[in-house]
C-alpha cells in the first residue's frame, strides 16, 4: 500500500518540511507516503470563503488517484489512540487499495469532500494549525507502521 497526503496549504516553513521529510523517510520501507500540497482558495475583500472552500475542495478530489481509501483529517473524526491507529493501519492495508489522507483549508474541509471521505481522523478536541497537522500525521503514521513491524519506536 501506498500513501498520500493531500494538504491544503503551500509553501510549508522549513522547520515543518524538515520535520515532515524525517519522519516521510523513515516510514519509506514500511508506507511510501508522497506530499501533495494544494493551492488555498481565495480569500479577501469582496471573496466569498465558501466558494474558496470549494475551490480547494475541487483541487483535493482532483488530486486523488483512482479509487483510493479516503480519510479526512478533521477535529470532528474518531480520535483514535496510536493503538487504534496502528490497528487501522492494518485493517487499512488489508484493503488493497491506496491510502490517501486529506488536511483542509483554513474553513476545514469542502462538502464535497466531506461526501468522499470514508473515515474521518481527529488528533484531539484542539484546532491545529495546517501546518502541524502534517508534521503530526506523519509522525503517528511512522508510529502506528513501527508498532505494526514490531519496531522499538513506540513504547507505551
Ligand atoms: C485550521 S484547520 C481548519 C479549522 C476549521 N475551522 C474546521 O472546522 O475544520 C485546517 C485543517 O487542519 C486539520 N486539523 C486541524 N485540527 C485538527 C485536529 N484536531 N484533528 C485533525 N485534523 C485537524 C483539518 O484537516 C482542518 O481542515
Amino acid at each position: 500500500m501506498k500513501a498520500k497526503l493531500i494538504a491544503v496549504g503551500e509553501r510549508a516553513p522549513r522547520w515543518v518540511a524538515e520535520g515532515f521529510e524525517e519522519y516521510r523517510k523513515r516510514l519509506s520501507h514500511w508506507l511510501p507516503l508522497e506530499l501533495v500540497e494544494v493551492e488555498p482558495g481565495v480569500r479577501g475583500k469582496n471573496r466569498d470563503v465558501a466558494r474558496a472552500t470549494a475551490d480547494e475542495g475541487a483541487r483535493v478530489l482532483a488530486a486523488l488517484s483512482k479509487s483510493p481509501l479516503v480519510v479526512t483529517l478533521d477535529g470532528r473524526g474518531r480520535p483514535w489512540s496510536s493503538e487504534q491507529l496502528a490497528q487501522r493501519l492494518e485493517h487499512w492495508r488489508g484493503q488493497g487499495r491506496d491510502l490517501v489522507l486529506l488536511i483542509g483549508g483554513p474553513e476545514g474541509h469542502a462538502d464535497d469532500v466531506l461526501a468522499r471521505a470514508d473515515e474521518s481522523w481527529s488528533l484531539g478536541p484542539l484546532t491545529l494549525p495546517h501546518m502541524l497537522v502534517r508534521l503530526v500525521a506523519a509522525e503517528q503514521l511512522y508510529r502506528a507502521a513501527a508498532m505494526l513491524a514490531n519496531h522499538p519506536y513506540h513504547r507505551a
